[in-house]
């Protein structure tokens, strides 16, 4: 569900609306680079798609998050301010040397991500929550983010690629 477009607004540019055989769920493909995505595009779809980075991530979830629930919790309770305190804490492991993001995101992302260590893979901009391709397009190479907040939950971000 798409929540902050009404369904019938029209896409940008070189979009095409889909449903996902498996799910039933809808996804967006961008016409030049057959590349497909869940997230509604905010903007014109990428002609040329140079401009891709990789990254691996951990999600925390809370009861305000768009879908409160994971492969670790069906029905996830904690507050905005528990998930806060718990990825503040996983910055500073990771940043400290004591843990890898790809070790902590494997057993406690709230996303399905978590299987592959935290990997989403390359991705261009117009894929992900704004907030998220903000903080990620700003990263070098190897480098940590600070806490980042979408509508998914809040969020540690490795650019890896
Ligand atoms: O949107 C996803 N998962 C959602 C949680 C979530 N919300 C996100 C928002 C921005 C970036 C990654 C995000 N992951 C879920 O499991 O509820 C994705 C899972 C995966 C798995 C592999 C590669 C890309 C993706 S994107």
């Amino acid at each position: 569900q798409d929540v902050e477009h009404d369904q019938d607004e029209p896409l940008p540019k070189g979009w095409e609306k889909r449903v996902s055989r498996s799910t039933g769920q809808a996804y967006y493909l961008n016409i030049y680079t057959k590349e497909s995505q869940w997230d509604r595009p905010t903007q014109e779809a990428s002609t040329k798609d140079n401009e891709k980075i990789r990254c691996s991530h951990l999600l925390v979830k809370h009861n305000q998050s768009r879908r409160p629930s994971s492969w670790r919790e069906e029905h996830i309770t904690r507050t905005k301010e528990e998930a806060l305190a718990l990825i503040e804490d996983y910055h500073e492991k990771i940043s400290n040397g004591m843990a890898t993001l790809d070790e902590l995101a494997s057993e406690l992302s709230d996303c399905s991500s978590a299987k592959r260590g935290g990997d989403l893979g390359f991705f261009a901009r117009g894929a992900m929550q704004k907030p998220f391709e903000e903080a990620a397009f700003a990263l070098k190479v190897g480098e940590l983010s600070q806490v980042v907040e979408t509508d998914s939950g809040v969020h540690l971000i490795l650019r890896t690629a």
